[in-house]
């Protein structure tokens, strides 16, 4: 039975405005909410001011302590302290335990003016009785430290009113976060708004940020823009040609060229923002500049962020093929804001949604059960209109799609084996998008090249009819292509031979050989080969 822990925990000074932020914070996700100082005084039939001069300040604070650990285990609502409770050691230890639990401690970082103007309008305050200002900004002095470096969210309400405080703690509340292991480990961030974290994550090593973006997202990169301006970073805003175009030396070339003229050095740092493509060319810039510089990829395509972003493949385009020329580099950090899935055009999100079926088909096949029985919101995505239940939709596929990544390349990064599961649909899938001069969406290419997969391990006997045809049931419903008439086989076995997965003259594959499991297929038989690819002719 996982431990029940609170939504949030809010801490800050007297006349932060804790209470009525917290209490915004339950409405909006729509859980309880409870005031430790209350509760005290509900518990001890007394109010606080009373039980100082009574009690005194010591046994108050053993009487908060109980109080508040009460709270911390068991209750699942949203929690706010009073201005001294995280002072005390106890109160402090598990707070820190909270967190290390997946709590989030917002620290309500108020104007010190607004907040004693507000706190001097409340009797209830023991220690700001006479004097109020001047004891308030001494405890401040002594408080300020310890909040910031307890809690792991730190909201600026100056200028935001409650309500706005209050959803950029739930946005924090409903982020997830998955991590991704190996040499170099990092986050990928999955949530609204998670874009806030990018100077958390790029850290204080960089002075230059080179920001590599396209103009279809030029609302987000500017988003971005402004959020490293604002914490200091001098930042190169460099706008590449969009999608494919800008996955291709010449822009590399350009890129390098700026950032010897600018002065990057080997501390600087590279953020990528846009689909797949952008984060490609940014991941190779960062890996190859100085041999490998920071970077931080800001996803905003559904491919993107379930794929593409994640797991350190970077690179270009060249007249050889496509990700012929690249390196295994991995980002500091992802952060796949779902804000920005708002411009995002209809047939983009379905391409994505390639990706999304080939995870579920591979390894986690709750993504198959949630796919389908959300096919129709899904295949229909309007960016115009996505209600919070599709968005809560949207976030659990993502989150689960890059589970199912994280497993795969925190264990192999280098793609020596068990990577290659990932690559389920790739074979036929890449000789599709060639053959079609990348006229292709990648996700459409990858959605056939599932379908050919299934018949070659039908045709082999791994796996029967009807898993075959729920490939094409299921990725039909979701607006993807299941067939293709656009080439020879002599054409498709030809490029088929050229894939990163082919060892010599051997063919090699991964099919099914159940629901949610591959297996390698190399060498298989001419004649099913080629069965296989008549099959998925319309
Ligand atoms: N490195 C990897 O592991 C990996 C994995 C999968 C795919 N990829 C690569 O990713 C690319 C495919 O990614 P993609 O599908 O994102 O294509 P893409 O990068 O070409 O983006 C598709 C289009 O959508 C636009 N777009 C993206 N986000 C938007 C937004 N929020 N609002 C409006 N427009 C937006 C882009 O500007 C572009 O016009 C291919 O080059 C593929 O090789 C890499
Ligand atoms: O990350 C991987 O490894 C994958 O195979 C993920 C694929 O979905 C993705 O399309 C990747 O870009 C294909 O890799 P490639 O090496 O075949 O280009």
């Amino acid at each position: 039975m996982p431990n029940v822990i609170p939504k949030a925990v809010l801490i800050g000074m007297p006349g932060a405005g804790k209470t009525r932020i917290g209490q915004d914070v339950a409405t909006v996700l729509n859980v309880e909410f409870r005031d430790s100082d209350v509760e005290i005084e509900s518990r001890e039939r007394m109010r606080i001011p009373r039980i100082f001069e009574e009690r005194g300040e010591r046994e108050f604070r053993a009487i908060e302590s109980d109080v508040i650990l009460g709270f911390l285990h068991g209750f699942d609502g949203v929690l706010s302290l009073g201005g001294g409770a995280p002072m005390t050691e106890s109160v402090c230890d598990a707070l820190e335990r909270y967190i290390d639990e997946g709590g989030v401690v917002a620290y309500l970082d108020a104007d010190p003016n607004e907040a004693i103007a507000r706190a001097s309008r409340s009797g209830n305050r023991p220690l700001l009785a006479d004097g109020a200002a001047r004891k308030w900004r001494r405890l401040y002095a002594e408080r300020r430290p310890v909040f910031e470096h307890l809690a792991n969210l730190i909201v600026h309400t100056k200028g935001k009113t409650p309500m706005q405080a209050a959803k950029n703690i739930a946005d924090t509340v409903n982020e997830h976060v998955v991590h991704v292991d190996g040499a170099d480990p990092y986050d990928v961030r999955i949530g609204a708004h998670v874009v806030n974290h990018l100077a958390e994550v790029l850290g204080s090593g960089p002075v230059k940020v080179a920001m590599i973006h396209t103009t279809p997202v030029q609302r987000h990169s500017d988003r971005v823009r402004t959020l490293l301006r604002r914490s200091g970073y001098d930042v190169s805003d460099i706008t590449i040609p969009d999608a494919e175009a800008g996955k291709t030396i010449e822009v590399a070339n350009g890129i390098w060229k700026r950032l010897g003229e600018e002065g990057f050095t080997r501390s600087d740092a590279v953020v990528g923002i846009g689909g797949g493509a952008a984060t490609d060319l940014a991941g190779f810039v960062a890996a190859t500049w100085m041999r490998g510089i920071r970077y931080v990829n800001c996803p905003t395509s559904l491919l993107a962020m379930v794929d593409a972003s994640t797991g350190g493949k970077t690179g270009i385009n060249t007249e050889a093929g496509k990700n012929l020329v690249g390196s295994f580099y991995t980002p500091a950090g992802v952060l796949a804001d779902l804000t920005t899935l708002g411009s995002l055009p209809n047939d983009i999100f379905t391409e994505g949604l390639g990706e999304v079926a080939k995870s579920g088909f591979i390894m986690d096949t709750e993504i198959l059960r949630v796919l389908e029985d959300n096919a129709e919101a899904l295949r229909t995505f309007d960016p115009t209109d996505i209600t919070p239940d599709l968005e809560a939709v949207i976030a659990e596929l993502v989150e689960r799609t890059v589970r199912v990544k994280a497993h795969h390349v925190s264990a192999d990064l280098k793609e020596k084996g068990l990577r290659e599961f990932l690559n389920y649909g790739h074979t036929m899938g890449h000789a599709i998008e060639k053959l079609e001069h990348f006229r292709w969406r990648h996700g459409n290419a990858v959605a056939v090249g599932m379908v050919y997969a299934a018949e070659l391990s039908n045709i082999l006997g791994y796996i029967d009819r009807d898993l075959v045809d729920y490939h094409r049931s299921l990725l039909t419903s979701l607006g993807l292509p299941t067939s293709w008439n656009g080439g020879g086989f002599d054409d498709v076995l030809a490029l088929m031979h050229k894939d990163k997965k082919a060892r010599g003259r051997m063919l090699r594959f991964v099919v099914l050989d159940r629901p949610g499991h591959v297996i390698h297929l190399d060498n298989p038989p001419a004649d099913a080969v080629e069965e296989a690819f008549r099959r998925i002719q319309k």
